[in-house]
């Protein structure tokens, strides 16, 4: 028997959270592939490790069960189905050629499934090929990669996200980490412990991102649309909660295409029930469009959308929350320390339950604002994993939490 997984609220105390340890695929990152690789620095691998473990350990010490991706990956290598699989979608670019191709899937099927998640998560550059050469590899730089590593495998939180005992598998918009959802569908499918899990959404449809996804309470989803998640793709989004009868209300919510904003989740995470931490400098012009249904037709795609106008987002998500106010605590202090706040993820927290919030330790303005507000902040070191440019939420994918207490 699966155990039962599932969030429907930001909030609700965590019991199980899946993390990745960051590995060798950092140490792929260089000053001539950072950018393209969405990292804003190389950073120093071993105590990006030491960050990791002690934000595990943290969360480990409040009673949260962590998986670690890769090691449920190993464990969904097993099956030789998802091997197969696995390598199929890896070798499946355009750039790699019949002979490699060839030469690469015969090679990945000889290695044994720790072996082959390390292949799958730090990628293949040319010059570690001994055989299949030919013409590809010889046009190719010897620092090309044949299969690109993943380093943005550390924030879990993107490449899927649970909404009620659903899990959304996401479409994830850079080319650097499109891959990423073919190893977590993969884990979802094949995995026995997810076995008879429902999925929404997948690679294959428009993009949505899960740091855009915030479960505002039980019932109100709100999702960022901006640099990665695009309006058709919160279009399809909605249509699948709201015919899986997952959520009432999606909200969707336009933020700067920008990279100090790419995701929701960088400018507003929830704290408590009824609050939010929150870059000050957008709050007073955030606005969200809220959707509803009109007609739920036969299926999906016939589903009526009710859309409404634009509204300030901190008044819509409060009437969609049925609350009177969604009380917003500000990131940093004036607007310059709010600025670099941001920018190093001080809104980007992890609720471990109502009121109690992982955060960096960095952010000394933001967590002190918190604090008065009544929240206890749990800090933890991130200032090489900070590098990726994510913080405590993005950095985990929530598998369940406990329901919100009904009062
Ligand atoms: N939810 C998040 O904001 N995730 C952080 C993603 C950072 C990663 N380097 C990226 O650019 O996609």
């Amino acid at each position: 028997m699966s155990t039962p997984h599932g969030a429907d609220s930001e909030v609700g105390r965590l019991t199980t959270v899946m993390l990745h340890r960051p590995g060798n695929e950092l140490k792929r990152l260089t000053p001539r592939n950072n950018d393209k690789l969405l990292f804003d620095g190389i950073p120093w691998v071993n105590r990006a490790q030491e960050e990791h473990d002690a934000f595990a350990e943290t969360l480990r010490g409040r009673g949260v069960e962590v998986l670690y991706l890769s090691e449920l990956l190993t464990e969904t290598l097993e099956s030789e189905l998802a091997r197969n699989h696995a390598i199929t979608s890896a070798l499946s670019g355009l750039h790699l050629g019949d002979t490699m191709r060839r030469y690469l899937a015969t090679a990945l099927r000889d290695k044994s499934p720790v072996e082959l998640t390390e292949i799958l998560i730090a990628g293949i550059r040319n010059d570690e090929v001994r055989g299949g050469h030919g013409l590809v590899t010889s046009l190719l730089d010897p620092h090309d990669f044949l299969v690109d590593p993943l380093p943005n495998l550390l924030f879990t939180r993107d490449s899927s996200v649970w909404i009620r005992d659903r899990v959304a598998v996401t479409s994830l918009a850079m080319p650097a980490r499109k891959r990423e959802t073919q190893l977590t569908e993969l884990i979802y499918t094949e995995h026995p412990r997810f076995a008879g899990t429902r999925r929404i959404h997948g690679w294959h449809n428009e993009h949505v991102e899960g740091g855009d996804v915030l479960l505002l309470a039980p019932g109100v989803v709100a999702v960022g649309v901006g640099e990665r998640t695009t309006p058709a793709g919160v279009e399809r989004l909605a249509r699948q909660v709201f015919h899986a009868d997952l959520a009432h209300t999606v909200l969707a919510v336009p933020i700067a295409q920008e990279r100090a904003t790419m995701h929701l989740d960088t400018i507003c995470t929830m704290v408590d029930v009824d609050k939010v931490v929150m870059y000050p400098n957008i709050a007073h012009t955030l606005e969200a469009v809220t959707v509803t249904v009109a007609d739920h037709g036969s299926d999906e795609n016939d589903l009526v959308l009710d859309v409404s106008q634009h509204a300030p987002f901190l008044v819509a998500a409060a009437k969609a929350m049925q609350i009177d106010t969604l009380h917003q605590i500000d990131t940093g202090l004036d607007p310059v320390t709010a600025e670099r706040e941001q920018w190093d993820d001080g809104n980007n927290t992890l609720a471990l339950a109502p009121r109690v919030a992982v955060a960096y330790e960095r952010n000394d303005e933001t967590n002190e604002r918190l604090e008065e507000a009544g929240i206890e902040v749990v800090r933890v070191a991130g200032s090489e994993l900070g590098s990726g440019r994510g913080g405590p939420r993005c950095m985990s994918c929530p598998i369940s939490r406990d329901p919100l207490p009904q009062d």
